[in-house]
């Protein structure tokens, strides 16, 4: 089955009691068990529910894993996915990673003794040199949350083989729609799926897909014993975006690759980071990687203009932490989604205080470039 046909067909898209073709809502914290003792195949809602079980066996095989594990928001399946491995084992872990991914290493893993060493995951000598003899993992996103950097995911998997290390990458700027990681060599993705696999900025969750049988009976376990579970109505939510994950990417993706282009020729903007641009550094990468580019853009305006002023001044585009919505959002990452990493190091790893990071909704693409463009007009004269 086509990836378009599986977002629609596939995990369990009729419902095995009633033929519903979709899948209804189990809202049960409990399962009657005919027996003491017996084999049952639902018996507590932490455990297991039949909405969020069905919304598991679609992810696993989007990402073509053996298994899909649903949790309450993307930083809890991050968490859960990191209690697979104990204190004193050291993580190599991508410089460009989510806010709150660099505050759960640094303000909570590192209390219960993990080790970490951030590095450049684009360059391969660095993740080698960084490799020690209690490193366990390689940890990293691509593209990268808010620069956009891509990560050669073919080549690290191949360093993490030759260590015996596990490949963990987080998936939610491309989507599967754009890259199965699995495929290339990973061992476990992680998704928010709060953004583009739920589509409609209506519900927080968080997904791991593995494809080892080994991992995926210690997540399964960790997941019941940890309990940060996805419930049976937001599992629903989220069955119910994904279906349309493929054509909202597309409309997604023909408005960023506007919207890039329109901000490439505005004299007032500087700098624009987006993988479709044929002079972005990872352009080839994301040619090779990905099935398209994706649908964030950060950008940077000419020195004195106010990016602030530029960002309270649009009308249509919200200004919202988040991402991956129908609905295109807008950023100051510096203050809003990465403001959990201190100052220093925000910009030792390229994240200036003026950034500005857009996520690309599927609204006319016209709207959305007059909007920027009334924007970016109404700071003339203000240098
Ligand atoms: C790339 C990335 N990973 C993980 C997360 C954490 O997800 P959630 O907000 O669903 O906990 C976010 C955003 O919050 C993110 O942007
Ligand atoms: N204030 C929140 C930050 C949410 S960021 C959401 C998303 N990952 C994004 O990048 O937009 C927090 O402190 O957790």
């Amino acid at each position: 089955m086509k990836f378009n046909t599986q977002l629609i067909h596939g995990g369990n898209s009729e419902d095995p009691t009633t033929g519903a073709v979709s899948t209804p809502i189990y809202r049960a914290s409990t399962f009657h068990q005919r027996k003491l003792g017996g084999e049952v195949k639902w018996e507590y809602g932490r455990t297991g529910n039949p909405t969020r079980a069905s919304l598991e066996k679609l992810m696993a095989e989007l990402e073509q894993g053996v298994a899909g594990f649903a949790f309450a928001s993307g930083s809890a399946a991050i968490h859960a996915v990191f209690s697979l491995f104990s204190a004193g084992d050291h993580f190599v872990v991508g410089n460009d990673v989510y806010g709150g991914t660099f505050r759960l290493i640094n303000q909570v893993l590192k209390r219960f003794g993990f080790e970490f060493t951030v590095v450049d995951t684009q360059n391969l000598a660095a993740v080698e040199a960084a490799i020690q003899p209690n490193t366990v993992a390689i940890y990293f996103e691509t593209p990268t949350n808010p620069l956009l950097k891509l990560t050669d995911i073919k080549a690290i998997t191949k360093i993490a083989q030759q260590h015996d290390l596990k490949t963990i990458i987080d998936n939610t700027f491309a989507t599967p729609y754009n890259q199965q990681p699995l495929t290339l060599g990973a061992d476990i993705v992680v998704h928010s799926a709060t953004k583009y696999l739920g589509g409609h900025s209506d519900v927080v969750a968080g997904i791991a897909v593995t494809n080892k049988l080994e991992l995926a009976e210690r997540l399964a376990f960790l997941q019941n014993a940890i309990g940060s579970v996805l419930g049976p109505d937001d599992s629903w939510l989220l069955m119910r975006g994904i279906k349309t994950l493929g054509a909202r990417m597309r409309v997604h993706h023909e408005n960023a690759h506007a919207v890039a282009d329109f901000l490439v020729h505005d004299p007032r903007v500087a700098k624009v980071l987006y993988p479709g641009l044929t002079d972005f550094p990872d352009h080839e990468l994301a040619r090779n990687q990905m099935r398209d580019f994706g649908a964030m853009i950060s950008f940077e305006l000419k020195p004195g203009l106010s990016a602030k002023q530029f960002v309270e001044s649009l009308k249509l585009i919200d200004l919202a932490e988040s991402l991956g919505g129908i609905e295109s959002l807008i950023e100051f990452p510096a203050v809003m989604t990465h403001g959990a990493i201190p100052r220093e190091v925000r910009l030792a790893n390229g994240i200036k205080d003026e950034l500005i990071r857009l996520s690309v909704g599927i609204e006319d693409e016209q709207d959305l470039i007059a909007d920027l463009k009334q924007g970016l007009t109404q700071l003339d004269g203000e240098n």
